[in-house]
């Protein structure tokens, strides 16, 4: 449940309501929103922490190319995952308030679904990347 989205810090500005104005305007709400992901979803700091950790083992063990790239694809197929999680979270709290009904849960649970998809995809793919990697690597220093 979302209780820090209302953006106290902001109570002083005049809230905007209409579309952007430019390109700018539009990088800065967007920038915003990424921003609050990482500040109210734990669940995206783990990702990111995770995603750097993989990043710094890519570097270590200097991967190929085409691994590099479905590293990429897992990153980004987790943390979308995450941003349409929040997203849909974020509404389903701004209808319902504290209110139950089946329909939200549905909705939050099938949400939360998606980005444990995502996660278990992103785990077979590093373990098809690293696998063979970690195997010689034990076997060279054990
Ligand atoms: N209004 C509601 N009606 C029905 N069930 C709800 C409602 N709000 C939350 N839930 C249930 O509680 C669960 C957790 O709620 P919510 O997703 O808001 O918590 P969270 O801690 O932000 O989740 P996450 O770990 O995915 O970030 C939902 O998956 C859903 O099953």
């Amino acid at each position: 449940m979302h209780s820090g989205w209302k953006g106290k810090k902001n109570a002083h500005r005049v809230p905007q309501v209409t579309k952007n104005n430019n390109f700018l305007q539009s990088l800065g709400h967007a920038l915003n929103g990424l921003w609050l992901v990482v500040k109210d979803e734990r669940n995206m700091r783990f990702h990111i922490i995770a995603s750097i950790l993989v990043i710094a083992i890519g570097f270590y063990f200097k991967i190929g190319r085409s691994d590099w790239l479905w590293i990429c694809v897992a990153i980004t197929s987790v943390i979308t995952a995450e941003f349409l999680n929040t997203i849909v979270e974020a509404i389903v709290d701004l209808v319902m308030g504290n209110q139950y009904h089946e329909l939200a849960k549905t909705a939050k649970d099938v949400a939360a679904a998606s980005t444990l998809i995502a996660a278990a995809f992103a785990v077979v793919i590093g373990l098809l990347i690293f696998a063979p990697y970690i195997y010689y690597f034990i076997e060279l220093h054990l």
